[in-house]
């Protein structure tokens, strides 16, 4: 029997969608106005889900303030009011878009959580635009 624990966890983050090694026009042409120069901020909402047995002794798949803790150190203290373009190495190169950050943070977090777990993440851009992320 496996059961899904999740966890709810939010960062503010600002950020701008451009390719380095295209025209402004061309960055303007594809990503529009989030192609702002001066950047532009979202309030992100993540939500991590878990998926495995049940240990028989604690009755938990995982502590869901060790998942909580790992949120943090992998997420929010990183990504939490930061320019992700500027401040967090990841995006030196990598476009920030709603699916790279998605698989960004579902590599992280894998790292942390034990391999017989499911690992799936959902990352909300907005209230109306979110990406899904589970590996594969
Ligand atoms: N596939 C993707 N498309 C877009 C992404 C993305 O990450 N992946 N990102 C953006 C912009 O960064 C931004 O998220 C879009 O904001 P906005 O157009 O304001 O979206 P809203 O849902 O808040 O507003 P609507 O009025 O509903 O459009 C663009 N595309
Ligand atoms: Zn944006």
């Amino acid at each position: 029997m496996r059961v899904t624990i999740s966890r709810k966890a939010h960062f503010n983050a600002a950020h701008r969608l451009h390719r380095k090694d295209w025209t402004s026009e061309k960055n303007d042409l594809v990503f529009g106005k989030c192609n702002n120069p001066n950047f532009h901020g979202h309030n992100y909402g993540l939500t991590v889900s878990v998926t495995g047995k049940i240990d028989p002794e604690t009755g938990f798949v995982m502590d869901v303030k060790v998942l909580a803790d790992i949120i943090l150190a992998e997420v929010e203290i990183p990504f939490d009011h930061k320019n992700l373009n500027l401040d967090v190495p990841e995006f030196q190169d990598l476009n920030p878009t709603a699916e790279n950050i998605a698989v960004v943070i579902w590599n992280k977090i894998r790292k942390r959580i034990q391999p017989d777990f499911d690992l799936e993440i959902v990352l909300n851009e907005t209230e109306r635009n979110f990406v899904t992320y589970k590996g594969e």
